[in-house]
């Protein structure tokens, strides 16, 4: 499967200001530096982690307002600018059913503002409280850009389904004590690590963005 031509690894750099996102997405692809954390996408990691290095650059980017695509979409090209090669980016939405959608890419306005941890997190529940509808979806939306000069970056898209609760299990990564995925008792803070990146937003787009590198270093 390693690339039979004279290729070296494509080296792609994830640039993101949040370090629990990097960790996750080392453990998914399993593209681990010994930062921890790695083990949950070890099925098909190998096929990716022969062909593909992944680095990571800590920018702060800013964020176009709109549809969650073309904001990630957006940001790689802004992150390609300032790699100079291919960059991987992603953004992330928290989208409940009953507001249609919203917060969405705002989440993590609303999260700052209205709190997150132990009790504070009753701010993004309590935004439900005139609704019966509890149901809400994270949605992760990668975007990989060559380079600087591609103007259309790839975005890749992940969705997992669920419901907002009281907040339940550490607060240590965003609003992951609020989210109950579907089919799941635990929230994804109360849930192993190994099981989050199993089922999760991230890990279904991360999927999507596996294969393309697959096919894109192959032959
Ligand atoms: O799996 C997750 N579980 C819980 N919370 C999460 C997750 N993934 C992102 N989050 C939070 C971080 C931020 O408050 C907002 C997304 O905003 P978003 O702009 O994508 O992230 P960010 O600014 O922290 O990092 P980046 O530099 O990559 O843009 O949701
Ligand atoms: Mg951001």
């Amino acid at each position: 499967m390693a690339s039979s031509s004279s290729s070296a690894p494509l080296v792609v750099t994830f640039v993101t200001g949040n370090e629990n996102k990097l960790k996750e997405v080392r453990a998914i692809l399993g593209a681990d530096d010994g930062g921890g954390g790695g083990g949950a996408g070890a099925a098909g990691a190998s096929d990716v982690a022969s062909t593909f290095a992944l680095r990571s650059q800590k920018v702060d980017l800013p964020e176009l307002q709109g549809e969650p695509e073309d904001i990630a979409a957006e940001k790689a090209k802004l992150a390609a600018r300032a790699v100079g090669g291919p960059t991987l980016v992603e953004d992330t939405s928290l989208c409940y059913v009953a507001l249609k959608g919203l917060p969405g890419p705002y989440v993590k306005w609303f999260l700052d503002k209205l709190g997150h941890e132990a009790r504070r997190a009753l701010g993004l529940c309590k935004l439900l409280a005139g609704y019966e509808d509890k149901r809400a979806y994270a949605q992760c939306v990668f975007a990989y850009a060559e380079g600087p000069a591609d103007e259309r970056p790839r975005v890749f898209v992940g969705r997992t389904d669920g419901k907002i609760v009281d907040a339940r299990g550490p607060s240590d990564f965003g609003w992951d004590p609020v989210f109950q995925p579907e089919g799941h008792e635990e929230t994804y803070a109360e849930m192993d690590k190994a099981v989050k990146n199993s089922i999760s937003h991230r890990y279904r787009a991360l999927e999507k963005f596996r294969a393309f590198i697959v096919e894109k270093t192959s032959g």
